[in-house]
């Protein structure tokens, strides 16, 4: 790792800048680093909170993992440094915000802008998972856009390394699985599943299970109770992916590499992702 990454940072070493987004857990400013003048989003988090949470070991691994990805799809987490109150992430800053507000904007996207997104998040799986990395809390609010307009998956904080699957339930439930939601053994599968339900999501605005109760949103992602409306007009070639997505077996779930030579995908994303 690069000297950034051993360096003793100090809230001294910053400018700090305007507030960039409101987490669960603490807030994020834009900030300046004054000797290298590099730019970066400083995520503020209450220690108080996270001991209230017993997440501080989630955190942790969030950090451990997050220092050994390196690509152009994910969001990079420099570093983190602590005082009395609060622990402070150094991230990447993504100069174009939020993907989650770009959609409630946008209402849905255009099937050239999903298939883009849907390519570059695979390509981003594809790495994480061959380093046996799976992120388990793949949605629009965990997705940003740099300054290129290219996506990046953020927010780790629930990611796990394979060999110690766990069975703790995580993120809201309308990414999860069938195979989380019943919380029984899952595998990398899980984030095949969120990238269909995303693919869904952005083309229809709204994800597919989608329900006024709990209980309801439970029931349809375990019978698969997929629908597709009848506006906004969508083409066959997208919903047949997202139905070999959405599949309740993990194992019959089409696999990342073969959503990146998929027809919907080949015909509509931008190469340049
Ligand atoms: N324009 C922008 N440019 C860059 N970043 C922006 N926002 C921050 C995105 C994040 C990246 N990584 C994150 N990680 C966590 O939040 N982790 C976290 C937090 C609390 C508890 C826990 C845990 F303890 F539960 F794991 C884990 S938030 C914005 Br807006």
């Amino acid at each position: 790792s690069t000297a950034a990454e051993k360096k003793r940072w100090t809230l001294n070493d910053f400018d700090i800048g305007k507030p960039l987004g409101k987490g669960k857990f603490g807030h994020v400013y834009l900030a300046r680093e004054k000797m290298s003048k590099h730019i970066v989003a400083l995520k503020v988090l209450f220690k108080s909170q996270l001991k209230q949470s017993q997440v501080e070991h989630q955190l942790r691994r969030e950090v451990e993992i997050q220092s050994h990805l390196r690509h152009p799809n994910i969001l990079r987490l420099y570093g983190y440094f602590y005082d009395q109150k609060r622990v402070y992430l150094i991230l990447e800053y993504a100069a174009k915000g939020e993907l989650y507000k770009e959609l409630q904007n946008c209402k849905y996207f255009s099937e050239r802008r999903a298939a883009t997104y849907i390519a570059s998040l695979a390509r981003a799986l594809i790495y994480c998972h061959g380093k046996h990395v799976i992120h388990r809390d793949i949605k629009p609010e965990n997705l940003l856009v740099g300054a290129e307009g290219e996506l990046k998956i953020a927010d780790f904080g629930w990611s796990v390394h394979t060999f110690n699957r766990r069975r703790t339930m995580c993120g809201t439930l309308d990414y999860l699985p069938p195979e989380m939601v019943e919380s029984v053994e899952h595998d990398a599968n899980v984030d095949i599943w969120s990238l269909g339900i995303l693919c869904y999501e952005f083309l229809y605005g709204v994800p597919p299970f989608e329900a006024k109760e709990h209980s309801d949103t439970y029931r349809r992602i375990v019978q698969v109770d997929l629908k597709f409306p009848s506006r906004p007009i969508v083409s066959s070639a997208a919903k047949d992916l997202i139905s070999r997505m959405l599949v309740k077996d993990s194992s019959q779930r089409l696999p990342l590499h073969k959503v990146l030579e998929h027809q919907w995908i080949v015909q509509n994303a931008d190469p340049s992702g």
